[in-house]
């Protein structure tokens, strides 16, 4: 829908009436400021046309750089373009000529990207997922109707739904309360990892799916209070389940596809586009029906019921009465809830296994914090771990799980020295600003000691990290919505393991690659020996 919108807007309207002004740089714009008064009061500030970036052809821009067989970059290499973009051009980068959609603007400068943060309004604008906007707005309208959820809904809609919904998702006391649950599907996870592990004591090639069935009994659990049985031995590759986080990993890794490489589905409905239509419909019928026996049982449940035993879905319903409003909350939060924290685990536990030195020193914290090895976790416990967490943030920095977030710009803004007309999208690639020395004090060292109060770092090191430069949630009023159960799952999960069990990788080194997600490409056959049996 909003797309439809931005392609009436003429970009070169704009950029022709700037290009013949100088205007002063680095000024913030009002919202309501007039594009005649910035130029009135300006003399420095560069014109859009003069952003530098990858020329577009005529006719075809720049979406032939995406191609199959004749484009330079593929969708998997887009950490490694962000870093060419930003070597290459400088701080601010233009991307023009997309088919069908608005210019692309990465921006490097954290000092910029925190101005864009801090004035954006009360409905920030993520252009994220474009086909999915078209997929709830149009094909499915009848369906989703005025209530289409967060996740590609933009302005007063979703500030509406946003407002209804966060408070139990992001609310720490109700948060914690998920400590027992969440752990209860983990222990059942480690007893997976024991059972599948081979005479080498390895875990088999496919471990990441096995991750993605631990992340669905999570979502399961906490938001519909139901197991999945995904971590049944039973449950296998035609198992409902693993249809489930088939159809979401093919939902999220193909919006990279159908935006920048195979546009046309606009015009004309590909194969592609046909697809994912087809695969969001199965993913909402089969979602539906576990969503569907979850308010049955909630009709019949002991009204008495400890606040603690309620499910997310349950405290939704508790303040609001329209029982579509929790139906699409869960189908957000199981959409964009698998893959994301399935391939940040991923990442997190290759790190643990190739960097012995730091697992030592998690294993000796959690040792500390939790002496009796098979006690149940607590809030408290999860406290005591400040080398686990700053260790989650390190990994979250060097390899950022979200290579990039992004903003529609509302208004008309001067960047890093330019005009920027509103409408175009900016990117602010995390997985190079977290890694530039500017913004990081030593960045290609991994030292999660940086992040942790000040009398816990090193002497030799003056530890500074520009507080935009790794952002692995995003930033304000839009902020991913299962930050906090994010978190929770994954100090649950690497407190159990590492507590009671070692984990080595001894196969060849693993390259990263950007899936939907930035996580290391290939078999992970961690080695997984119990601590006793050393
Ligand atoms: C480590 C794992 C995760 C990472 C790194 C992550 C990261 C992000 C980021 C960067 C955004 C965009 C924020 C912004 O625009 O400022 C986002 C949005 C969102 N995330 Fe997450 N996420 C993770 C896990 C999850 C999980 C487990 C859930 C659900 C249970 C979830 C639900 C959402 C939702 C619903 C949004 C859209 C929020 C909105 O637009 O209002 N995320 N996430």
């Amino acid at each position: 829908m909003y797309s439809r919108l931005l392609r009436g807007h003429n970009v070169n309207a704009i950029c022709s009436v700037s290009s013949v002004v100088r205007f002063r740089s680095h000024i913030s714009v009002a919202p309501d400021e007039a594009l005649e008064d910035i130029i009135s009061r300006s003399s420095t500030v560069r014109p859009y046309s003069e952003v530098p970036g990858p020329r577009p052809l005529p006719l075809i821009g720049n979406t032939w750089r995406v191609l199959p067989y004749i484009g330079q970059y593929s969708v998997s290499d887009l950490a490694r373009v962000s870093r060419i973009f930003y070597e290459k051009y400088g701080k601010v980068v233009k991307l023009s000529g997309l088919v069908g959609r608005p210019d692309l603007l990465f921006v490097f400068d954290c000092d910029e990207i925190e101005k864009v943060y801090r004035q954006e309004g009360p409905t920030p604008f993520r252009p994220s997922m474009p086909c999915l906007v078209e997929y709830k707005s149009k094909v499915r309208s009848d369906f989703f109707g005025d209530l289409a959820g967060v996740v590609g809904v933009h302005g007063e809609p979703w500030r509406e739904f946003r407002t209804k919904v966060q408070k139990p998702i992001l609310q720490p006391k109700i948060v914690k309360q998920y400590i027992k649950p969440i752990e209860d599907v983990t222990n059942d996870f480690i007893d997976r990892m024991l059972a599948l592990r081979d005479g080498n004591l390895e875990l088999p090639e496919d471990f990441d799916n096995e991750i993605h069935k631990w992340s669905l009994e999570c979502i399961g659990r906490v938001a519909l209070d139901v197991r999945l049985g995904c971590l049944d031995a039973a449950s296998g590759e035609n198992s409902e389940p693993q249809k489930i986080i088939d159809a979401a990993k093919f939902a999220l890794r193909n919006v990279a596809v159908l935006e920048l490489k195979m546009p046309f589905w606009r015009y004309l409905p590909s194969a592609l586009w046909t697809k994912y239509v087809k695969n969001m419909d199965f993913f909402r019928e089969v979602c539906m029906k576990y969503i569907d026996e979850a308010m049955k049982r909630l009709q019949t449940k002991d009204p008495e019921s400890p606040s603690s035993e309620l499910s997310l879905v349950e405290r939704i319903l508790a303040n609001e009465p329209d029982p579509k409003t929790a139906y699409i909350l869960a189908l957000d939060l199981i959409l964009v809830g698998i893959d994301t924290i399935s391939m940040a685990v991923a990442s997190i536990l290759y790190q643990v296994a190739t960097r012995p030195d730091v697992q030592e020193k998690l294993y000796e914290e959690v040792k500390r914090a939790l002496p009796d090895k098979s006690a149940s976790l607590t809030a408290q416990d999860l406290e005591n771990l400040p080398y686990q967490r700053a260790f989650v943030k390190e990994v979250f920095r060097k390899y950022s799980t979200v290579i990039g977030n992004g903003r529609t710009l509302m208004n008309d803004m001067v960047i890093g020295g330019y005009h920027i007309p509103k409408g175009v999208q900016l990117v602010f690639p995390t997985i190079v600003t977290g890694n530039m020395e500017e913004y990081v004090n030593d960045a290609s060292s991994f030292r999660p000691e940086r992040w942790m109060k000040q009398q816990q770092q090193c002497p030799m090191h003056k530890d500074k990290v520009h507080p935009f430069a790794s952002l692995p949630y995003g930033y304000g009023a839009r902020m991913c919505l299962g930050r906090r159960f994010a978190d929770l799952e994954i100090q649950v999960l690497l407190a159990k393991l590492i507590r009671n069990y070692k984990l080595e990788f001894n196969h060849d080194p693993l390259d990263y690659q950007v899936t939907f997600m930035y996580a290391p490409d290939g078999k992970l056959q961690f080695k997984m020996t119990p601590r006793d049996e050393q």
